[in-house]
């Protein structure tokens, strides 16, 4: 079967940073994949090889069986994207945002997903006058909207209310459920504990950890594995 993601000793540097440093991991349709690691491991330069937006120096990336810098339009539709800073048009607000987007594709998620994500009470603002956490929950309906196969999310609770992070965190399992991949960077050990049947850690762009989540556990916490394979707070 071929993996919905994979990511083959990849390698990216930026000048004398070395941001992933030969990481060999995998992510599965109908599945969330966590993917946790101090600021700086690697993350955000490995989803965005992933994305097709950076080039990886060596090594290889799969999305769907096709190389993601290489990938057409028809791939692109395949693939979900939600970016650590929104990446998302400003003066337009999320109600034309999600119709012009759901024209773009032949799924149309937009009514589903405004109601789901609670978009409705500030759908007629603009975007850049939304709150951090409004603006958040905008980006993932964007991202979900033409009913991907596979989606990348950087942090997509960072920054929500209690609430809407529960809402969140349903709406992601039931996206898996339904069969999409999920790739999820997080810096919650909770996020990881409840959403992730896998998890891959990440420290200094090398891979530390990957597999279920209370396999890294060895039964207890998420959060003490984390640490004792990442140095500990108190070592870096
Ligand atoms: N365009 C760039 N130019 C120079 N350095 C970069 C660039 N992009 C990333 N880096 C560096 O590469 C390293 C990895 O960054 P990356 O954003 O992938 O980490 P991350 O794991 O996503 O971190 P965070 O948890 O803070 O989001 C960091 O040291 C960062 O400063």
């Amino acid at each position: 079967m071929t993996r919905a993601v994979v990511v083959e000793d990849l390698r990216r540097v930026f000048g004398d940073v070395i941001a992933v440093d030969g990481a060999t991991w995998g992510a599965d349709t109908g599945e969330i994949t966590c993917v946790l690691g101090p600021n700086g491991a690697g993350k955000t330069t490995t989803i965005e090889c992933l994305e097709g937006l950076l080039r990886p120096d060596s090594g290889n990336c799969r999305v769907l069986g096709v190389t993601p810098w290489q990938a057409g339009a028809a791939h692109r539709a395949r693939v979900g994207v939600m970016l650590q800073d929104g990446g998302l048009p400003q003066s337009v607000n999320a109600g034309r945002l999600m119709a012009h987007l759901a024209r773009l594709h032949t799924a149309d998620r937009a009514a589903e997903l405004i109601e789901r994500l609670d978009i409705t009470p500030f759908a007629t603002t603009p975007i850049r006058r939304l709150s951090g956490g409004q603006r958040q929950r905008v980006a993932l309906a964007a991202a979900l909207v033409g009913g991907p196969l596979v989606a990348f999310l950087d942090e997509p609770t960072a920054g929500l209310d209690p609430h809407a992070r529960l809402e969140v965190w349903d709406l992601l399992r039931d996206e898996a459920e339904a069969g999409v991949g999920l790739v999820v960077t997080t810096h919650s050990f909770e996020e990881a504990e409840r959403l992730a049947a896998r998890v891959v850690i990440l420290d200094r762009g090398r891979v530390v950890a990957d597999g279920a989540p209370e396999q890294i556990s060895g039964g207890g916490r998420l959060e003490d594995a984390y640490f004792s394979l990442t140095g500990g707070p108190r070592d870096r």
